[in-house]
C-alpha cells in the first residue's frame, strides 16, 4: 500500500493518517467529523518516528514509513504520550526495526511494558535532556497530565518545532489539509474547543503550568498529534488553549433541558425568549436527551450563562440530565453563572438535586429558582422570565 505522507521542512514529515470509521473516541465522545492520528518522521542525519498512531490504522503508518525511510535503519521512535491511540503501533514499528532506541521518560517506560511488555533498548529522558539526532536536537519537557501522567513534549532547535502530543490538539479528520493555513478555521475550532472541553480540560490547572513552560521557547510550529500542523500562526491555538485553560468565557447563555412530555421545555423556551429580549445574542438551546453531551460541553466551555432545567425522575434528576451533570463535575468545569428550573407531579426532587449541584461548583448561583408542578402557571413563567432576567443582568455587570 503506497499512501500520502506530506513534508514539512527538509527531513520533517507529516506521515499521520485519518479514521472516519471510529464512532466514539474513547468510546464515548462522537467523531462525527472524524479524527487524526498524527505521527512525524525526522530523516535527518538520525531518524526519528515521533509517536505512532492507533493499531487499527498500523498498515497505513508503517506503509508510509518505509516508504520513505526505504533501506535506512530507523534510529529512534520517541514517545511523547502512551495513550492507546498514538501508542498502538509501538509494538509493530519495534518487529520491523528490532533495534530502535525508545525514547520517553520513566512512566513511559513503566506503561511500555505494562500495556504492551515492552523492555529494553529504552533511552529514558528528564525534563531539559537532548536527544542529538546529528542535524537537530529534540529537547524535552515535561508535562504531566496533558493528558496522562507520562505526557511531555520535545522542542525541535533547528527549526523551532514544537511536538506537542495531545497538546494544542483537536477533533476532525484532516480532510486534505493538514496544515493551518489550508483548512477551514471556523469548522475546526469548534472540533478543537470540543476536544478541549471533552478530553483535556479536566486538567485546565496543568495546561497552565505547561504553557507558563513553553513561553521561554521561540516556537515557530506547532505538531500535535491531533489536528492541523500550526505552521503559521502557532500562537493563535496556544491563545485558545489558554483562555479555555483560564476559563475565560464570552458572553450568552447555554440552556439545557430534560423533559418526557413536554412542561420543562416550555419553561426553557420562556426563559430563551426573555434572555433574547434582554439582548443576550448567543442563546444555544438543547434537549439533553437528544444533543451528545459531548456537544452540550463544548458550548458550555465556550459561554459564561448556565441554565440547566430538569423534570423530576424517581425523586431526582432526570437520568440524561445527571448524566450531563456529572460530566460537568468530572471535567471541573468553572466560572459560570447557573440558573436552575424543573418540574415535578408530586413529591418533586429535580431542582432540589440542581441546587446540590450548585452547591459542588461554586459556580455564581441564581438563587431564584422555580418548580411547577405538571404543567407550569402563568406564574411559574413569571419565575422564569425572572431567572431570565438576572442571568441578563449578571452577564452583562
Ligand atoms: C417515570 C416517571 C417518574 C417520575 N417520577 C417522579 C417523582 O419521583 N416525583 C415527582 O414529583 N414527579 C415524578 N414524575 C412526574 C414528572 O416529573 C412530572 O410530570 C413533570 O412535570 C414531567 O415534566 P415533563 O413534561 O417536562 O416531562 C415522574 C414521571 C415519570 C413519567
Amino acid at each position: 500500500m503506497n499512501t500520502l505522507s506530506v513534508k514539512i521542512t527538509d527531513n520533517l514529515h507529516y506521515i499521520g493518517v485519518n479514521d472516519r470509521e471510529t464512532h466514539l473516541f474513547e468510546n464515548m465522545w462522537p467523531l462525527d467529523n472524524g479524527i487524526s492520528y498524527n505521527s512525524y518522521l525526522i530523516d535527518g542525519e538520525k531518524t526519528a518516528l515521533l509517536d505512532t498512531v492507533k493499531i487499527t490504522k498500523v498498515d497505513n503508518l508503517l506503509s508510509k514509513l518505509t516508504g520513505i525511510l526505504g533501506d535506512r535503519k530507523l534510529d529512534y521512535l520517541v514517545i511523547h504520550h502512551m495513550e492507546p491511540d498514538h501508542s498502538g503501533s509501538i509494538k509493530s514499528v519495534v518487529d520491523m526495526y528490532p533495534e530502535v532506541t525508545l525514547v520517553g521518560n520513566k512512566k513511559t517506560q513503566d506503561f511500555l511494558e505494562a500495556f504492551y511488555g515492552i523492555t529494553g533498548n529504552f533511552l529514558e529522558v528528564k525534563e531539559g535532556d537532548s536527544l542529538d539526532l546529528g542535524d537537530r536536537k529534540l529537547t524535552f519537557y515535561m508535562t504531566p497530565m496533558v493528558h496522562w501522567p507520562e505526557s511531555m513534549v520535545s522542542f525541535d532547535d533547528k527549526d523551532k518545532i514544537l511536538f506537542s502530543q495531545d497538546a494544542f490538539g483537536g477533533f476532525g479528520a484532516l480532510d486534505g489539509p493538514i496544515f493551518d493555513d489550508e483548512i477551514n478555521w471556523d469548522f475546526y475550532e469548534s472540533e478543537t474547543r470540543r476536544y478541549y472541553s471533552n478530553i483535556v480540560g479536566k486538567h485546565s490547572k496543568q495546561v497552565q503550568m505547561a504553557i507558563k513552560k513553553l513561553e521561554k521557547l521561540e516556537i515557530s510550529m506547532i505538531c500535535p498529534v491531533h489536528g492541523p500542523v500550526w505552521r503559521s500562526k502557532p500562537e493563535k491555538i496556544i491563545e485558545l488553549y489558554d483562555k479555555w485553560s483560564k476559563y475565560d468565557t464570552d458572553e450568552g447563555v447555554v440552556i439545557v433541558y430534560g423533559t418526557m412530555y413536554g412542561n420543562t421545555s416550555i419553561m426553557a423556551e420562556t426563559i430563551a425568549r426573555v434572555l433574547a429580549e434582554e439582548g443576550i445574542k448567543n442563546i444555544k438551546m438543547y434537549d439533553v436527551s437528544k444533543t451528545h453531551v459531548s456537544h452540550i460541553i463544548n458550548e458550555v466551555w465556550k459561554y459564561k450563562g448556565l441554565i440547566l432545567g430538569s423534570c423530576t425522575y424517581n425523586n431526582g434528576l432526570f437520568p440524561p440530565m445527571k448524566h450531563l451533570v456529572n460530566v460537568i463535575q468530572m471535567n471541573n468545569m468553572r466560572n459560570h453563572i447557573l440558573g436552575v428550573f424543573g418540574s415535578y407531579s408530586w413529591s418533586g426532587g429535580a431542582v432540589k438535586s440542581l441546587r446540590g449541584f450548585a452547591e459542588t461548583c461554586e459556580y455564581d448561583f441564581i438563587e431564584n429558582v422555580v418548580e411547577a408542578k405538571c404543567s407550569p402557571t402563568v406564574e411559574d413563567l413569571d419565575k422564569c422570565a425572572e431567572i431570565a432576567k438576572e442571568m441578563a443582568k449578571r452577564l452583562k455587570a
